[in-house]
C-alpha cells in the first residue's frame, strides 16, 4: 500500500463539500455518495483509498498514518493538538466557537460575573485555554453532544460550543455572549507521508488551493 494515497473523509456536516472538493481536483469520487454503509473505498487504477471516519477521529488516523491526508474542522484540530501537517483552509464548514449562557441569566451581565461557574463542553481544552486567559475559574464538563441541554437541566451554567446559524441557541434560550474564534475545514496531512509522497501529494495541495482561494467562507 506504500504507493496508494489514503484519505480519511468526514462523515456527516463535512462530507458532501469534502467529497465535492476532491471530485473538483480530479480525483475519482466514484461511490463516495452512494447511500452506503462502506468505510474503504479503493481505486486501484488510480492508487487511491478512501476511508471513511468520524470526524473527530480524523487527526487519530492521520496522526498514526493509517490515513496520508484528512479533512477536519480547525476546531477539532485546535482542541485535540494533534501532531499533524494542516496544509490548507478549505473555506467551507464555517462556524464560530462562543460562549452561551440562558437568556435570562445572560441579561445585563458580562462573562466575568460567573467566575467559579460550571461550564458544560464537548471541547475541554479550548473551553479550559479561553476561561484561563481570562483570569476565571470554571468546573469543566466534558459532554459528547447536545450541549445546549446542559444548562436547560441544572448541569451547567454556561456553555462552550460551535455555533453556526445560531438556531440551536435559540430554540433552547440560550444566548452567546463572548466568542472564543472561527473555525473552518482544513485539509491534513501525516508529517511522514507527506515527505515520502511529496509527488502525489503536493499537486493535489496546489490544485486544492488553487480551487478554493477565491471561494468565500461558508458554512
Ligand atoms: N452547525 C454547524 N455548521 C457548520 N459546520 C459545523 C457545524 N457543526 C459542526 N460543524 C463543523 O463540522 C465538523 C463536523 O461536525 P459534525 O456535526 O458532522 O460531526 P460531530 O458530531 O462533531 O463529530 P463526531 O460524530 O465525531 O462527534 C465540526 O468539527 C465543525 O468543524
Ligand atoms: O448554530 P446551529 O446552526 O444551530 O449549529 C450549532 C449546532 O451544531 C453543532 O451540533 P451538532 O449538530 O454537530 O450536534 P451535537 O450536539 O451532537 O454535537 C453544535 O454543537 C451546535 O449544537
Amino acid at each position: 500500500m506504500r504507493n496508494f494515497l489514503t484519505i480519511a473523509l468526514p462523515k456527516g456536516k463535512l462530507y458532501e463539500d469534502s467529497v465535492d472538493l476532491l471530485q473538483e481536483a480530479g480525483l475519482c469520487t466514484e461511490g463516495l455518495k452512494e447511500d452506503s454503509r462502506k468505510m474503504v473505498f479503493t481505486n486501484e487504477v488510480e492508487g487511491l483509498k478512501y476511508i471513511i471516519c468520524r470526524p473527530t477521529d480524523i487527526p487519530t488516523f492521520v496522526e498514526y498514518g493509517a490515513a496520508d491526508l484528512g479533512i477536519v474542522g480547525k476546531d477539532t484540530i485546535v482542541e485535540q493538538d494533534k501532531d499533524l501537517m494542516e496544509l490548507v483552509d478549505l473555506r467551507f464548514g464555517y462556524c464560530r466557537f462562543v460562549v452561551a449562557l440562558p437568556e435570562v441569566t445572560a441579561q445585563g451581565r458580562d462573562l466575568s460575573q460567573f467566575n467559579h461557574r460550571r461550564v458544560a463542553t464537548k471541547f475541554p481544552y479550548v473551553a479550559e485555554n479561553f476561561f484561563r486567559q481570562r483570569g476565571m475559574q470554571v468546573e469543566v464538563i466534558k459532554l459528547h453532544g447536545n450541549i445546549e441541554l446542559a444548562p436547560a437541566v441544572g448541569l451547567a451554567d454556561m456553555i462552550v460550543d460551535i455555533v453556526s446559524t445560531g438556531r440551536t441557541l435559540r430554540e433552547n434560550q440560550l444566548v452567546a455572549i463572548e466568542d472564543i474564534f472561527g473555525a473552518t475545514a482544513r485539509l491534513v496531512a501525516n508529517r511522514v507521508a507527506y515527505r515520502l509522497k511529496h509527488q502525489k501529494i503536493q499537486p493535489l495541495v496546489d490544485c486544492v488551493r488553487s480551487i478554493v482561494k477565491d471561494k468565500e467562507v461558508r458554512s
